[in-house]
């Protein structure tokens, strides 16, 4: 998952997408950009690493000038970890386009044959953004305006609907016109945009989350639409259009379990609410079929379980601890780049308090087992702890299918459930008990916050795709970005200019 951020302000805005970068940072790790205008030109930063990594004060934050940017936080699901490849793009032809996405296009290597051979665009990287970005600015070209209006960003934005399938919500940026934000006719990832009144004018800010926007003082005016279009010009004008033919409301339930902070509201829910009643319906679970359990203690694996397992503690009317010590600086492992940082960074980032397992029956509980890297790792670390049973909740169902629309689980292979039944998984990962959330009940308690969100995005557990790829492109996905292939693929991709 990555995280965008765009700004049209009154002010300069360099240090406010910084501090909106940093407040995304859970969404992406690896690379941090970010690129501002002053209506004539632009200053770009990008480089590997955390938003505090990325940007020096004197070196690069005072010369991002001008009171108009955008920024990203890279997790990247296509090409390779390279610096090469950490956004936001830009390409110069028309009017200096600059872009930020979040998401995963499914039919990039087409589009970039069919941008060389049709339009003689080169695309240098890998990277599906590139893409994206070319796909958006060649919709641009083709009106041949002398100065970009808000009818050819919705007719621009319109063209790439029709021709990109997968998952992407956008900022982008015309050098001396202004930013537009956009998301994909399925609304997949997130998108908010709000604004802020100042003394000199409103300013406004489109982001992936709606903590970005409340940290920095902005007010939600409201998501953007699946399908949408929001464009803000450098002078605070507000355009939106609707520019897809047939929109609907798909969004990713891997958002709500996991990618998201509690504190945001997505799509008009709130997250940490849809965590409480995805602990609650657990809970239920338990109660329906594990009447006569003996669970001692409930205890999370932080961070993000802690929302669902305080509810299911309570539900149960089952004592809750906090048994596990998290290191403070290690970022979320699920989302770093290889499996060997990932085990290593099991151990380096939780830490058990011996005494609140030893001798319990302890249920653990996580928002969900992926590859299993927690879930094996800590389990070992209980019994090692003297625990007398572990049982394991997981507050989503089994996770069995690859994601192809923004998070980096490309091989089925790599992942615990997969082919497995849960007595098979509850032996891999060396538990007395499995407890999986059921699907319609994850799926309700995203529902129950917002009655229009009926149909999700949960291929993952379904392995039904909205975009209907076929079985080549997954085959062509498992060789392209297994873990093993990843490695390879830094050596050989392309050199920041
Ligand atoms: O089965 P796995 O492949 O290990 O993936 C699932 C785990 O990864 C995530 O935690 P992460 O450490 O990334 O972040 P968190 O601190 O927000 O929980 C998630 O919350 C699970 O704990
Ligand atoms: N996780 C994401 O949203 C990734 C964005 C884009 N596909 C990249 O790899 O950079
Ligand atoms: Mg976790």
């Amino acid at each position: 998952m990555c995280g965008i951020i765009g700004i049209v302000s009154h002010n300069a805005v360099s240090q406010e997408l910084y501090d909106g970068l940093t407040v995304l940072q859970h969404r992406g790790q690896d690379a941090a950009g970010i690129v501002t205008s002053d209506g004539r030109h632009l200053s770009l930063r990008r480089k590997n690493g955390l938003v505090k990594d990325a940007f020096r004060t004197s070196s690069h934050m005072r010369k991002l000038k001008g009171n108009m940017g955008i920024g990203h936080v890279r997790y990247p699901t296509a090409g390779s970890s390279s610096q090469a490849e950490a956004q936001p793009f830009y390409v110069n032809s028309p009017y200096g386009i600059s872009l930020a996405h979040n998401g995963n296009l499914t039919n990039s290597t087409d589009l970039k044959q069919e941008l060389f051979d049709a339009d003689r665009r080169h695309i240098n990287t890998e990277s599906d953004s590139e893409v994206l970005l070319n796909v958006f600015a060649q919709e641009l070209h083709r009106l041949n305006s002398y100065r970009v209006t808000p009818d050819d960003i919705f007719e621009a934005v319109a063209g790439v609907h029709k021709r990109c399938t997968g998952a992407y919500s956008v900022v982008a940026m015309i050098t001396r016109d202004g930013i537009v934000g956009f998301r994909d006719p399925n609304g997949i990832r997130p998108l908010i945009y709000g604004s802020r009144k100042t003394e000199q004018g409103t300013d406004y800010m489109i982001a992936s989350e709606s903590t970005a926007l409340v940290t920095q003082g902005y007010t939600i005016e409201r998501d953007i639409e699946p399908g949408e279009a929001i464009y803000i010009t450098a002078d605070g004008k507000v355009h939106a259009k609707q520019c897809a033919t047939d929109p609907k409301y798909v969004t990713c339930l891997f958002e709500y379990v996991y990618f998201a902070r509690p504190d945001s509201v997505m799509d008009n829910v709130f997250v940490h609410k849809a965590r409480m009643r995805m602990g609650h319906k657990l809970a239920e679970k338990v109660q329906n079929e594990w009447k006569d359990h003996d669970i001692d203690v409930i205890i999370p694996i932080p961070d993000t379980s802690r929302t669902s397992a305080l509810e299911m503690a309570m539900t149960l009317g089952v004592s809750y601890r906090e048994g596990f010590i998290k290191n403070r600086y290690i970022g979320r492992t699920f989302i770093m780049p290889g499996q060997k940082e990932r085990k290593k960074s099991v151990r380096q980032k939780l830490n058990p308090i011996d005494l609140e397992f030893k001798g319990k029956n302890v249920m653990l509980v996580d928002d969900s087992i992926v590859r299993g890297t927690t879930s094996k790792e800590i389990v070992q670390m209980v019994r090692d702890s003297g625990a007398k049973n572990v049982y394991f909740a997981s507050a989503s169902p089994p996770v069995r299918y690859p994601n192809i629309y923004g998070i980096d689980m490309p091989a089925a292979s790599e992942l615990v459930a997969h082919d497995r039944t849960i007595s098979e998984i509850a032996d891999e990962l060396g538990v007395d008990k499995l407890i999986y959330q059921d699907l319609k009940d994850l799926e309700d308690s995203v529902t129950e916050g917002n009655d229009k969100l009926t149909e999700f995005d949960n291929s993952v557990f379904t392995g039904k795709y909205i975009t209907g790829e076929d079985n080549a492109y997954f085959e062509a996905l498992q060789i392209r970005r297994a873990d093993a292939s990843k490695q390879k693929k830094v050596k050989r991709s392309a050199v920041d200019l």
